[in-house]
């Protein structure tokens, strides 16, 4: 073992060397939609900020200086800063145009930064189904994104580029998400995702941030993380549903039986390709995908690795229904606008009892699935399965 764990420690950390490095983004400039009526307040004003991670059209160059410029004045006040060199162009941009603000007052800025946002969401195609909650802690990074209206608290995976990939941070973060969302007002809870995918499942690269501790150490942290993030799902309180826009892999398709209900665009696939990585199942799945959908299709999925279509995991009952991608925003959040109008603590309670007669049996099977994935992780197949995907060579 202790051989494996030192290969695994130095090609782990090779894999970390050899992923590119992430591109340097404005955050005040990230756009979102936003409801019509935003006005000035320092809330708006973070309302607006929230708001500006979704958007889906990107504004170009101009109107992003001009967020950027606002932003600046609406929280530091007139330019402060020494102008950059002429070779700097973004930087020099970006200066340009706070300078440009002169001594614009802070409030006025705010409020010039709040009625661009709503203009820019007023034209964004997307629709507005939801809004930030504002009064809620948001997340530690931009890879969630957590908005609460019309009853409803949506979860967003909000990191499109990477297919939504889990990092580590983002299951704290989801941890912390759903807490929130089992205490906030609202009668129902959404975990979906943004641009192409659902969710890629685990983030691979996980894998190459080892600690002091070593692999073992790694290991024995991941199944910790890994048991107390399902056992956040087993334990939610409310109707929980999942609003899969597109593909989902790993770890968010297992994680799927323990959702109230599963909506999904045509667009989706269902997939857990758990041996090809090495790897066994997680989410409970090894007791919910064979109740849901009977032992032999259960394991064509968790250990063939069989990719499902969205009607055929409909068909095998891990999806409640299926929509056509054109329409599935619009039909989902009516639908799910409906569902939250019903009474809340009756849902609740109701949820509850179905969920109670399980849930003892659900921690069991969440604490064994952790230990025996612990141990997976630390395996040769494991290792050389991650170590293909971080090189590139391999691609499921
Ligand atoms: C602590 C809790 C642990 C819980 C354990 C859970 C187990 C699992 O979840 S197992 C499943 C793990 N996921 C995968 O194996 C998927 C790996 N990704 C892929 O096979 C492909 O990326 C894809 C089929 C999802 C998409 O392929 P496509 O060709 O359309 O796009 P790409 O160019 O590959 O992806 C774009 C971009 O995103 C990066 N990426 C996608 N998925 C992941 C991932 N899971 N981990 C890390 N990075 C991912 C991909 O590398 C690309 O990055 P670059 O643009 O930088 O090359």
């Amino acid at each position: 073992m202790a051989g494996v764990a030192g290969r695994l420690a130095r090609r782990w950390c090779l894999g970390a060397l050899s992923s590119p490095l992430q591109v340097a983004r404005f955050p005040a400039l990230q756009l979102h939609l936003c409801g019509p009526a935003m006005r000035g307040s320092q809330k708006d004003f973070e309302n607006a900020m929230n708001q500006v991670k979704l958007l889906k059209k990107d504004p170009g160059n101009e109107v992003k200086l001009k967020l950027y410029a606002l932003y600046k004045q609406a929280t530091e006040g007139p330019c402060n800063v020494p102008k950059p060199g002429v070779l700097d162009f973004i930087n020099k941009a970006k200066w340009d145009a706070w300078n440009a603000l002169g001594s614009l007052p802070k409030e006025t800025a705010r409020h010039n930064y709040v009625d661009l946002v709503s203009s820019l969401s007023a034209s964004s195609e997307s629709s507005s189904q939801v809004t930030p909650a504002a009064d809620r802690k948001q997340p530690g990074s931009d890879a969630l994104v957590v908005t609460s209206q019309d009853g409803i608290t949506s979860i967003t995976l909000n990191r499109p580029d990477k297919k939504n990939a889990l990092t580590t941070q983002m299951y704290h973060d989801i941890m912390l998400a759903l807490e929130a969302a089992s205490k906030d007002d609202s009668a129902i809870t959404v975990l979906t995702g943004n641009g192409d995918y659902y969710c890629s499942g685990n983030d691979l690269t996980n894998f190459t941030d080892i600690p002091p501790g070593g692999v073992e150490e790694k290991a024995r942290s991941g199944a910790v993380l890994l048991r107390g993030f399902v056992d956040c799902f087993i334990d939610f309180p409310k109707p929980l549903v999942a609003v899969v826009n597109g593909p989902a892999v790993g770890i968010s398709v297992t994680i799927l039986g323990l959702f109230d209900i599963v909506y999904a665009t045509d667009r989706a696939t269902f997939h857990t390709p758990f041996s090809h990585l090495g790897q066994s199942p997680e989410g409970c799945s090894s007791y919910t995908f064979p109740k849901i959908m009977g032992p032999s299709k259960a394991t064509e999925m968790l250990v063939f690795g069989k990719k499902l279509t969205a009607r055929e995991a409909c068909a095998q009952g891990l999806v409640t229904e299926v929509f056509p991608d054109s329409t599935f925003q619009k039909e989902v959040w009516a639908r799910l606008k409906a569902y939250s109008k019903l009474p809340p603590n009756a849902m609740r309670i109701s949820k509850q009892v179905i969920r109670n007669r399980e849930k003892e049996k659900l921690h069991a099977i969440n604490a064994e699935e952790s230990s025996t994935l612990q141990e997976r992780w630390l395996s040769d197949e494991c290792v050389n399965a991650v170590l293909s995907f971080l090189s590139k060579k391999a691609k499921l």
